[in-house]
């Protein structure tokens, strides 16, 4: 089955489905031992985490392509990708969505903003014009179609901030008829807003509630209760697991020991239970022949 068949019936499963943002494949099979049933690897994730870059537009498909095949080549759970822009004109869109159907993902959202982009929750972000988000669309449609005819398209939309809700309900409807799958409603302030989207669209629309921005931390039960398919937490472990390990970088530098953090960590067999560890250690011992030969 293919990995947008994947998320397709993830979907139909869960209503609103979480998609849970897992930065490195590890953390794929963390999300995945708890249960939840669509992933998804951020942008701005991926620019803080692999590059130590701001979420600016700076990384490109190869540098996201890397991550996608790391989480992809371990972990069945489907992921959707963040294509910010699609890293050009239709062609290269067309370009993106095959490489990452190739590396094994099953979906993507691509927004609405110029190509020197900015976080969906900070301040003056640019549009290109309804035409021209059409044609990144029309073009990813054009691509998936022959590869993974079930790959998912997400088509974002920024325009609430820098345009109004009118506006950025306007272009969203503009999206799904140039063939989007899904819309992406980025910086809503208001469950009512949220409930203008899901009662005129007719696809399913996905929530962004990511910590510290533009959205209030609405429930998966509020959520639903406006309409919302989807509900996206981008960056929720990611930001936990950097405050975790600051914090212990920091008990290092003070108390020349790391005993006081201890708590805080997993421990090696948590670790290895999670990798399948003793599975490989036992099939190492079986087949090879220096385990043979102890
Ligand atoms: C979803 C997002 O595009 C991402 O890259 O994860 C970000 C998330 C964030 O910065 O909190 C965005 O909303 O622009
Ligand atoms: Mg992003």
């Amino acid at each position: 089955m293919s990995a947008g068949k994947r998320f397709r019936e993830a979907l139909a499963q869960e209503k609103p489905l979480q998609i849970v943002g897992t930065i490195n494949a590890y953390q794929a099979l963390q999300a995945t031992k708890v249960g939840h049933k669509a992933i998804y690897l951020s942008g701005g994730g991926i620019a803080n985490a692999s590059y130590g870059l701001p979420d600016l537009g700076m990384t490109m498909i190869e540098d996201v392509c890397i991550d996608v095949r790391r989480i992809t080549s371990i972990c069945d759970t489907p992921l959707i990708v963040d294509a910010d822009t699609g890293w050009g004109h239709a062609f290269n869109v067309a370009r993106t969505v095959k490489e990452f159907i190739r590396s094994g993902a099953a979906g993507l959202h691509i927004e609405d903003q110029v190509a020197a982009k900015r976080c969906g929750h900070r301040p003056n972000k640019e549009l290109v014009s309804t035409e021209e988000m059409c044609d990144r669309i029309r073009a990813a449609v054009d691509a998936k179609n022959e590869l993974d005819p079930d790959f998912y398209i997400i088509a974002r939309t920024d325009a609430h901030a820098s345009e109004g809700q009118q506006a950025a309900v306007d272009r969203a409807l503009a999206y799904v008829e140039a063939g989007a799958d899904a819309i992406f409603a980025e910086a809503i302030h208001t469950l009512k807003e949220y409930k203008e989207f899901t009662e005129k669209m007719s696809v399913p629309v996905l929530a962004n509630i990511t910590e510290f921005g533009a959205t209030p931390m609405f429930t998966t039960e509020e959520l639903a209760e406006v309409g919302i398919d989807m509900v996206l937490y981008p960056l929720s472990a990611f930001r936990a697991m950097n405050k975790a390990a600051l914090a212990v970088y920091q008990e290092l530098k003070d108390k020349g020991t790391q005993e006081g953090v201890l708590d805080t960590m997993q421990t090696r067999m948590e670790l290895y239970d999670m990798l399948g560890y003793h599975d490989y250690e036992k099939k190492m011992d079986a087949l090879f022949a220096k385990g043979k030969a102890k």
